[in-house]
């Protein structure tokens, strides 16, 4: 099975300022100022052609930073990222302009993508068939729902073929006869072999769709296998937080968020 995704070691690191004026101090004083936060920390992991993987974890975990890295929108503060092919996200507020219409929007996301005038006039029928918003296609993306900003997204970002499909929170919005028109899409990605990674909260639809799971907690890989072993992990989990107090909870959430920042602090 050839590798399309490896992480090595990857970090994200960002500096929580207070005010404006430490943003000026942090390049100033050669170790840096700030308070340092781990959004993600000594990430591992690889992806064969072909998986289907969720990622999954609680708000925070860092998920939507993953998929971030995958699709080159941010660059890692440090550790190694190889990716095979060309990566494509989806998400509800992917890369869309929103001054832009969303022919506009079509078009300047082909072009960064490398296609040429030609290649975007014969794709344009089939995205904008596939996002299905009829007129508001020619208004700005200021005006849409954020239902109609995730089917214009996964309309460009299925219709470009990617090598790697990175799908953020996409189908929590929108109804369900787009879910259905998604999954079938995804499905023919499937079959194709080409990598996907889906962000989801819904661990049924992880269930239905993946057949690994990439567990987050915390800025780390908490597990990561095949669904059957992980998702009954991850489900006593979620049991055993729920059943905390408001207070455990706090204090649960309070342990992490020193635990991310006293690591950057040993950096
Ligand atoms: N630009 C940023 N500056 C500072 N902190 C950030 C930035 N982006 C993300 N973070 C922090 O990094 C952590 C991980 O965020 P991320 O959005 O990746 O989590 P998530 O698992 O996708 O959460 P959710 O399920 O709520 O969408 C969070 O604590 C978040 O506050």
């Amino acid at each position: 099975m050839s590798h399309s995704v490896v992480f090595e070691h990857v970090v994200k690191k960002y500096k929580m300022y207070k005010k404006n004026s430490e943003k000026l101090l942090d390049i100033l004083f050669p170790d840096g100022y700030g308070e340092n936060f781990y959004a993600l920390q000594n990430i591992s992991f690889t992806a064969d052609r072909g998986d289907v993987i969720g990622v999954i974890g609680v708000n925070g975990a860092g998920k939507s930073t993953l998929s971030n890295l995958i699709t080159g929108v941010i660059p890692p503060t440090s550790g190694k990222i190889e990716i095979v092919g060309q990566a494509s996200l989806i998400a509800i507020n992917s890369g869309l302009n929103n001054q832009l219409t969303g022919r506009e929007n079509i078009e300047l996301k082909c072009l960064m993508l490398g296609f040429n005038k030609k290649e975007i006039r014969a794709l344009m029928p089939e995205i904008i068939d596939f996002a299905d918003i009829g007129k508001f296609i020619d208004q700005p993306v200021k005006s849409y729902s954020s239902g109609m900003k995730s089917r214009l997204g996964f309309a460009i970002s299925v219709n470009i073929d990617p090598d790697i499909l990175v799908i953020d929170e996409a189908l929590s919005v929108g109804d369900q006869t787009f879910a259905d028109k998604c999954l079938d899409k995804m499905n023919e990605f499937k079959e194709k072999g080409k990598t996907i990674f889906f962000i989801s909260h819904s661990i049924g639809q992880v269930k239905k769709f993946c057949q690994k799971a990439l567990w987050l907690e915390a800025g780390e890989v908490k597990a990561y296998g095949t669904i059957k072993e992980i998702i009954p992990q991850y489900e006593k989990f979620l049991k055993e937080y729920k059943a905390m107090t408001k207070e455990e909870q706090r204090n649960f959430k309070q342990l992490v968020l020193e635990k991310r920042s006293k690591l950057a602090a040993n950096k």
